[in-house]
């Protein structure tokens, strides 16, 4: 018997496969996305610090992962036998279909998803945090996009295994490509010839969907994009940090009042009972050996790290507490905790940017989504703190496209867009090249030039020595001294702080007292 290719052929022009290629296409579209959802879902109940929503999730997975598709179609289709209300709906196998293969893709791609959720670094989610994003504004704008953005190419995968899968869906007749095929070879017995036709309508599927694949992963590669520059670069803000202000005075009410803190980690105590007191407008620089506690300690003042003791107030407000009834203090919810984080402006040594944002939307980002201003006015004061940071030229670029003494500068900018009361700064030039630091130190001192409260922990002495009101220094989770520049770099200076100050400086230290105001 020879192949009739004539035949083959003719099946390309079949409306019965055509209108059945449609169903596979629609059932398989619908099955991904609503798999994704459900998926993503399951993702972050999986990872939930809740035990019964990580246990559901993880159950979920586990069973339907064990269970044949096969299986499932058979009983979504049949499930009317025993629950006739449900005919309405399993009684079209397409629905029927759909219902099955939701179920089991959504067990698969729950495992892809936090793959994707588990590799956005920890540092992201911390950065979004400190903007005042609550946990579901933080996982819909900075972690799910960036995790999807992972998990693409797998996801993927799973929409070509689901649009093969369909195929199965014969078994409960649905009009899918295969089972219009059978129905033409038992009538004249051209099994080959209709098989072939019916392979390559699936190939002319898959090859069509992982084009469109590619274009999508293409567009969400940021990394392809090309640096976007605007208007005229602003005057360079690179100089000198002298002070260029009268001394904020170390006394009166306060703005941040830490008493008391301790903190500990897995027995380890780091913070051993730390008062720092700052006011408003000025700058405390919180100096001291490395593992002294100093990141630890400006992370407690806005709850980036909990205190295990001790109180922090902002504005006279509780850090990450509230007086409960009958006096009692009780820990403040997700919802209250970002609220008061709006307050507190931070930046990170590693800038922390969100990469698949641009610098404007950076910056825009948090007050937008959290309805504190239109998303024109947010616009346009998001430019005018590119200008104040000397950035404005880059708006549309994205952080990988900049220097890091570019990218702290759109952190600062970004952390200002919040209109914070205090700013704290966690070692904002360590991770910068030696010739980017001035930069950001030339804008850390502008800030104080205008009176922003800041509280800046930093290895570089310049800055403590010029721009500070206020020096903490810091050594084994204790403060072991505070007070102005010119008692911690000032020929009399304790030893210890002498072989400290020297060790971390080439530039000689020696301050002199401001005259008296
Ligand atoms: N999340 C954590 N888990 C366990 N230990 C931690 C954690 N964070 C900090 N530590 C420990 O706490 C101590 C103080 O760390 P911290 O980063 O606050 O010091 P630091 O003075 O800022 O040091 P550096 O100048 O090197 O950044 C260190 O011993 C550190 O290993």
């Amino acid at each position: 018997m020879t192949f009739d290719w004539a035949y083959t052929f003719s099946l390309f022009a079949d409306p019965n496969l055509w209108r059945a290629a449609g169903v596979v296409v629609a059932l398989s579209l619908l099955s991904w996305i609503v798999a994704n959802i459900a998926g993503i879902g399951l993702a972050l109940m999986k990872e939930s610090r809740s035990r019964i929503l990580s246990t559901v999730a993880g159950m979920y997975v586990w069973l339907f992962r064990s269970l044949p598709l096969l299986v499932l179609l058979v009983f979504a289709y049949n499930i009317p036998q025993v629950f006739p209300a449900t005919q309405v709906i399993l009684g079209s196998s397409f629905n029927a279909a759909l219902i099955a293969l939701v179920l089991s893709e959504a067990a698969y791609m729950a495992e892809i998803h936090r793959g994707g959720l588990l590799s956005v670094s920890a540092d992201q989610r911390e950065a979004a945090k400190a903007l005042g994003l609550p946990y579901g504004y933080v996982q819909r704008h900075v972690v799910i996009p960036q995790a999807f953005r992972i998990a693409l190419p797998a996801l993927g995968n799973e929409f070509v295994s689901i649009l093969k899968l369909t195929s199965l869906a014969s078994v409960i007749s649905l009009e899918e490509i295969l089972l219009v095929g059978q129905r033409l070879y038992t009538q004249n017995f051209m099994v080959l010839e209709t098989l072939l036709a019916v392979a390559v309508f699936y190939v002319l599927l898959v090859t069509v969907f992982d084009r469109l694949r590619d274009l999508l992963e293409r567009k969400l590669d940021v990394s392809r994009r090309r640096p976007a520059v605007q208007g005229d670069p602003d005057a360079a803000t690179a100089g000198s940090v002298a002070r260029g202000r009268e001394r904020v005075p170390h006394e009166g009410p306060t703005l941040v009042s830490a008493a008391g803190v301790t903190k500990s980690f897995h027995g380890n105590q780091v913070l051993k009972g730390v008062d720092v007191d700052v006011h408003a407008g000025e700058v405390v620089v919180v100096i001291g050996p490395s593992g002294s506690g100093k990141t630890t300690f400006v992370r407690t003042l806005n709850h980036l790290e909990p205190a295990d003791g001790g109180s922090i107030e902002v504005n006279g407000q509780l850090i990450g507490n509230k007086l409960g009834q009958n006096g009692r203090v009780v820990a403040l919810s997700d919802r209250e905790l970002s609220v008061q984080r709006r307050g507190v402006g931070m930046v990170f040594q590693r800038f922390n940017l969100f990469p698949h944002k641009t610098v404007l939307e950076n910056i825009t980002l948090a007050p937008v989504q959290l309805g504190l201003m239109k998303a024109d006015e947010a616009t346009e004061f998001g430019r005018s703190l590119l200008r104040k940071v000397g950035m404005s030229v880059h708006a549309n670029k994205y952080p990988h496209q900049l220097s890091g003494g570019q990218q702290q500068r759109v952190a600062i900018a970004r952390a200002l867009a919040m209109k914070p009361g205090v700013m704290l700064f966690d070692e904002p030039t360590s991770a910068l090249d030696p010739e980017l630091v001035s930069e950001v130190l030339a804008v850390i001192a502008e800030l104080a030039q205008e009176g922003m409260t800041m509280v800046i922990v930093t290895h570089e002495m310049k800055l403590a020595r010029d721009v500070a009101d206020w020096v903490v220094f810091m050594e084994d989770g204790n403060v072991v001294k505070q007070g102005p520049p010119e008692t911690i770099f000032g020929p009399d200076a304790e030893p210890r702080l002498r072989r400290f100050v020297q060790s971390v400086s080439d530039v000689p230290l020696a301050v002199e007292a401001p005259a008296a105001q």
